[in-house]
């Protein structure tokens, strides 16, 4: 049984943790950070060289927690911001200057050939538009060398919503994504982008008042064998 929620539904439910809750946006974001590494090392993918793309959003700053655990780990991983770094979310500055103080290795050119896993934190829920020319390229690109890739929250360029691609969008092994399971990830191509999906708890809490404008998806066949 999975409740499943639209992009917007899931920026409320964050800024309600955040702002009526009071819980700290770095807390959910080295939450969200902490699940995607435990993905990581669940034992299915090859750690030898770790590319982590981060975005200009917090999905960017969920990337570069990300990196820095890694990295805390002894994981050889490199991290290569993708945007100007300028405009920049204050969330993702502020992991940027976290992370100088670890030493790990900024990439500027997209080094996917070494890397043998992908974390994608470019895009994630904030998807508004569709991608920038430059990036579908280096995204149709990597799709091209078939790189094991992990989406965080949504698979960059699928609308969470609707389960689009704008423009162009990574194929991800698996996404992970948090608090909700966002629509987008099981129609249209979505649904196939995004891999296998696990939703992990990052602590976000939902109003008592709270209507979800979509129903609960049963559990897919395959997860009910039993019957
Ligand atoms: N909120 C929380 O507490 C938590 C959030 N979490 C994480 O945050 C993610 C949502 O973060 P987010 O809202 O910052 O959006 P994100 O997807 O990073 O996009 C970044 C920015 O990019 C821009 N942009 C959009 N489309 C564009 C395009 N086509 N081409 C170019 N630019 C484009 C747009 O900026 P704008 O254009 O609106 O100025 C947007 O703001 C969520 O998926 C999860 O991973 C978790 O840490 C849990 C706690
Ligand atoms: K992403």
């Amino acid at each position: 049984m999975t409740q499943l929620v639209t992009a917007n539904e899931m920026q409320q439910i964050d800024q309600y943790t955040i702002d009526v809750i009071g819980m700290p946006q770095d807390v959910l974001i080295e939450r969200a950070a902490m699940a995607v590494v435990d993905v990581v090392g669940a034992g299915h993918f090859d750690l030898n060289h770790v590319l982590v793309l981060a975005g200009l959003g917090n999905n960017g700053a969920d990337g570069v927690a990300i990196a820095r655990l890694l990295y805390a780990q002894g994981i050889n991983v490199s991290l290569q911001f993708v945007g100007n770094v300028n405009r920049a979310k204050d969330s993702v500055k502020r992991q940027l200057s976290i992370i100088e103080a670890y030493g790990v290795v900024r990439s500027e050119k997209s080094d996917f050939n070494e890397a043998t896993l992908i974390i994608d934190a470019i895009f994630g829920v904030g998807l508004n538009n569709d991608l920038p020319e430059g990036l579908q390229k280096m995204i149709k690109a990597a799709n091209h060398i078939e790189k094991p890739v992990i989406a965080v929250d949504v698979p960059t360029g699928v609308d969470a919503t609707t389960g689009e691609v704008r423009g162009a969008a990574l194929k991800a092994h698996t996404t992970v994504t948090f608090g909700f399971k966002k629509v987008g990830l099981t129609k249209r191509v979505g649904g196939y982008l995004s891999g296998d999906t696990i939703v992990k708890d990052v602590g976000m809490l939902v109003p008592d008042d709270f209507e979800f404008s979509l129903p609960i998806m049963q559990a897919t066949v395959t997860e009910n064998a039993t019957i």
